[in-house]
């Protein structure tokens, strides 16, 4: 497609005020609304890069949130989808693809046996709750600060990630117009705290259906499980006949094969499933064993959807995760280059003599400018009030101008794909260190 003579183009900025004249916001999400500082709007992706309206090209380290985990417009997996879209996206009649991605599941996902695939984590994570109400009989639902599972009614709420959880039954909705009793069934705890988890089981431990968790935090920077902290949960839900939900939306395929369950060596009852599952095509799941997703076989649970397992998206599951299923030692290439970027980045900083916080999980990993040095990596309640949000926006603006594009909220996290080759890795650097020069 040849591209208009740059004289003639229209700016990001002008399309995007465009756009917010008919779609509110700007886009269709408040996350990514809330993260525009330089407008960028984009003409097109591929591998690990952006080309915007204006014929810009950035080096993308956000990859669409995650999905990416070999790069936009990844052959293997755009081949398939768009041979299935010709071949039929969606009827609602059973498809000789949903074996298959049911199948490709079960093998690599430690603890699930059956799933039930949906069109987005919120989705997912709705019904998995749902039925882990209805299988215990009760209603209680503990979360962890920092950690977002979606905007349904129940889990929507303010993150809060410095309280000492004196107050579990304090959360906070999330949004304005939720039923103000949507989250009296919601617990809220410290993450990390396994003291203030005991004390809640202890206190209302028969109130309690679920336990959901990031098994690994990554929306509130990348923030890992204290050694033991999971495999605590866990023996507190077991004990107190409470199901172990993981949400594995980032870390599913992502940090492992098998997730963050196979790295951790946790069985959680029912784990949800998105992003790099369908390698950027919009698909969710959630699964367990075949006893948990009992009464959704006997229809008596309620889990629907009209776009739910639709063709087009079992297509993106079959290809995903068969080529991760044939090389997983994709995870030794993403751990390489990512330890390489993550060293490279914390010299960069050190040598501009800015504090900074880099977590990392595998290819998914954290930046955060701070305003001051940090204790310990541990310490994470103790490095949240250092993150500088304004010298981070102000840094976002400067790499964007470089050539790099990454989300300004801190809290959100970088991801890499196989795309983002050593060279490329270095030119992120280079991006940065300039940035940090006239920051
Ligand atoms: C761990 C986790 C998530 O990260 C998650 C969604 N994450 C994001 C949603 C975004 C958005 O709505 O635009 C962008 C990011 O802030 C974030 O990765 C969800 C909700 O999935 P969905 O957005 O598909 O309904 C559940 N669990
Ligand atoms: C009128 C109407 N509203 C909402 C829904 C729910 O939409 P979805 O199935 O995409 O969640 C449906 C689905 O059948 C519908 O027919």
């Amino acid at each position: 497609m040849t591209q208009a003579p740059l004289e003639t183009r229209i700016t990001s900025e002008q399309l995007l005020d465009a756009t917010r004249a008919v779609i509110a916001g700007g886009g269709s999400s408040n996350m990514r609304n809330l993260g525009v500082t330089t407008p960028l709007v984009l003409d097109r992706s591929a591998g690990c890069r952006l080309w915007d309206v204006e014929g810009n090209e950035l080096i993308d380290v956000n990859m669409g949130y995650g999905p990416h985990l070999f790069g936009y417009a990844d052959p293997d997996v755009l081949g398939v989808v768009a041979q299935q879209l010709r071949l039929g996206a969606i009827t609602g009649i059973p498809h000789r693809l949903d074996h298959q991605a049911g199948e490709l599941i079960a093998a690599t996902v430690p603890t699930i046996e059956q799933v039930r695939f949906a069109n987005s984590g919120t989705e997912a994570i709705t019904s998995a709750l749902r039925l882990a109400r209805h299988l215990t009989g009760r209603s209680g639902v503990v979360t962890f600060e920092g950690h977002y599972h979606g905007w349904s009614e129940t889990v929507l709420r303010k993150m809060a990630i410095t309280s000492n959880g004196e107050d579990p039954q304090g959360a906070v909705p999330g949004a304005p117009g939720m039923i103000p009793s949507a989250l009296s069934h919601t617990f809220q705890l410290p993450w990390n705290d396994v003291a203030a988890l005991e004390r809640l089981f202890t206190e209302h431990g028969t109130e309690i259906a679920a336990v959901i968790l990031e098994p690994i935090c990554g929306n509130a920077g990348v923030v890992q499980p204290l050694p033991g902290f999971v495999k605590q949960i866990a023996e507190l839900t077991a004990r107190h006949g409470a199901l172990l939900v993981f949400d594995e939306v980032i870390t599913g395929y992502r940090v492992a094969l098998g997730g963050a369950q196979e790295l951790l060596g946790v069985r959680p009852d029912l784990t949800i499933l998105s992003k790099v599952m369908g390698g950027g095509f919009p698909v969710a799941a959630f699964g367990g064993s075949k006893e948990i997703l009992a009464p959704l076989a006997r229809n008596e649970a309620f889990h629907a959807g009209v776009f739910a397992g639709n063709h087009a998206a079992m297509a993106a599951v079959v290809a995903m995760v068969s080529k991760l299923s044939r090389d997983p030692s994709v995870y030794d290439t993403l751990n390489v280059l990512s330890s390489y970027l993550e060293q490279r980045l914390a010299a960069a900083f050190a040598d501009a003599g800015r504090h900074v916080r880099i977590t990392r999980a595998g290819s998914v990993m954290s930046i955060a400018l701070l305003t001051g040095p940090q204790k310990t990596e541990s310490d994470y309640d103790a490095a949240v009030p250092l993150i500088d949000f304004t010298a981070h926006r102000r840094f976002q603006i400067l790499c964007q101008e470089a050539g790099v594009y990454f989300h300004p909220n801190p809290l959100e996290p970088w991801f890499l794909s196989t795309a983002h080759t050593p060279d490329v890795l270095d030119a992120v650097v280079d991006a940065v260190q300039k940035s940090l020069v006239r920051l």
